[in-house]
């Protein structure tokens, strides 16, 4: 046994610290009875502790297993000092672990098979006499020594009407509630049973602090990502409205040069012609012919052939309209279908004989020659042959002596012109065969 002056000033300088630490609700007044001023002590009880039983855990019924501790606080030899439930001065979860170490080591501490246990009718003794005034000794009631192990102070879960900050009883941790169990003949279950019910509830609390945190994180990590991935949609959008925007202004200035281009080709002609800006009523002499009217290109280029020639391929545009006379003008410009460079070329007038279908066409060649081609309409086809042919007096050799044409509107609505020729060494033979999409009315 401690010697009674080390132990009272041990627990003067335990009382000294722990008071003023006392958590509000780890115990109420039922449990934790205020020590008499007759108290052994000198002094209350640490009210954290609930009761007089739970101090004396401390303090010890086998022996003084207290130590001081290099800084002067109490030491439990279980390794336990009084700053460890300081949750101001070393943080919650320092504060929670050491309720838990607590629990556990004064569970073990009296467990352990090294330290006399006293008799049981003695701790019966003992622990009834306590809640009087004195734990230092065995109280004289001998009746008591008699009285069953569920005195008052046996160990129970705490009603929640007498700590309303602790949890629900069936948040329990079941080692702590399995220890109360067992120790129904230890001097101090239920001052264990309140701190480890509080410390329980505090660890969720702080479990779910830390799970809500870290939750938290993760929605900000998310947060920051999607906000990167909006920004670089964004500048992908900036860069294509820039590319859209430019495209635009091509389009305006392409829009700008053909304008000019038409300026250019017709400096009056075009004011001329529609004055009012109507297009002129088309001639009913001509209306036969009206299939042919408008902007062709060939589509696929042209093939030319000549038993003579090397068959080759040429772009092509036609370009056939009237200006309300009775006839058509027309002009055929062939292209170099890869250099583009302008080859064959012709222009002139198709004219009907009015109230019939037959047909004149009069062409006039880049290549130095003039033709009267004449044939019929039928439809959408128009077949004519060459009635007179002339030519400069310089034009190359062979010259040609005859020509045939065939134009027709498809069932695709596609132009076509087929001209076959026959030469001063060929008879006649296909030349050319091309067939034409519209592109303007
Ligand atoms: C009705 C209109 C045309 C006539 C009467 C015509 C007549 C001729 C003749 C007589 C020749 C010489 C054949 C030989 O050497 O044996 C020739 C050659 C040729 N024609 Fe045509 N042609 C016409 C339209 C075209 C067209 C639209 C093209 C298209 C690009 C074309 C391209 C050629 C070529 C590439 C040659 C061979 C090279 C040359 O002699 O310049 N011709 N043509």
């Amino acid at each position: 046994m401690a010697k009674p002056e080390s132990r009272k000033a041990k627990r003067a300088a335990l009382q000294g610290k722990a008071t003023p630490r006392a958590a509000p609700g780890a115990a109420s007044p039922e449990q934790a009875p205020q020590a008499p001023e007759g108290s052994p002590d000198g002094g209350p009880a640490p009210a954290m502790f609930g009761s007089q039983g739970a101090a004396s855990a401390l303090t010890g019924d086998a022996g003084d297993e207290n130590a001081t501790s290099p800084a002067g606080g109490l030491v439990d030899k279980s390794g336990i000092s009084m700053d460890d439930f300081t949750p101001l001065g070393s943080g919650a979860c320092k504060f929670i672990g050491s309720l838990h170490s607590y629990s556990f080591s004064s569970k073990h501490t009296r467990e352990r098979p090294s330290v006399p246990r006293e008799p049981v009718d003695r701790k019966r003794l003992k622990r009834d006499v306590e809640p009087g005034c004195s734990g230092t000794g065995p109280g004289p009631d001998k009746g008591s020594v008699q009285s069953p192990p569920t005195s008052s102070l046996t160990a129970t879960p705490q009603k929640p009407s007498q700590s309303p900050s602790a949890p629900p009883a069936d948040v329990t941790p079941q080692p702590a509630a399995e220890a109360v169990q067992s120790e129904q003949s230890d001097a101090s279950p239920m001052s264990i049973n309140e701190v480890i019910l509080s410390a329980s509830g505090a660890c969720k609390l702080i479990d779910s602090l830390h799970s809500y945190c870290f939750s938290s994180r993760q929605s900000k990590s998310q947060v920051c990502c999607l906000r990167e991935q909006v920004e670089k949609k964004n500048g992908e959008l900036k860069a294509l409205r820039q590319r859209v925007s430019r495209s635009d202004s091509q389009v305006r200035q392409l829009q700008e040069k053909l304008a000019e281009l038409r300026r250019v080709s017709f400096p009056y002609l075009s004011s001329l012609l529609t004055p009012g800006h109507e297009p002129a009523r088309m001639n009913p002499v001509v209306e036969p012919l009206s299939w042919m009217l408008g902007t062709w290109l060939s589509d696929p280029p042209g093939a030319g052939t000549f038993p003579t020639l090397q068959p080759f391929q040429y772009l092509e545009e036609a370009h056939i309209s009237h200006v309300g006379q009775p006839m058509l003008n027309f002009s055929f410009s062939a292209f170099h279908p890869d250099t583009h460079k302008p080859m064959h070329r012709e222009c002139g007038f198709i004219r009907l004989q009015p109230d019939t279908n037959k047909v004149a066409f009069v062409s006039a060649q880049n290549t130095g020659i003039v033709e009267v081609e004449e044939g019929e309409v039928n439809g959408q086809e128009l077949c004519i042959a060459s009635h007179s042919i002339a030519r400069i007096s310089f034009a190359r050799e062979p010259h040609v002596e005859q020509i045939t044409r065939k134009f027709r509107l498809n069932s695709e609505g596609k132009l076509e012109q087929t001209v076959s020729m026959a030469t001063t060494t060929q008879p006649l033979t296909p030349h050319l065969h091309v067939t034409y999409k519209k592109v303007t009315p």
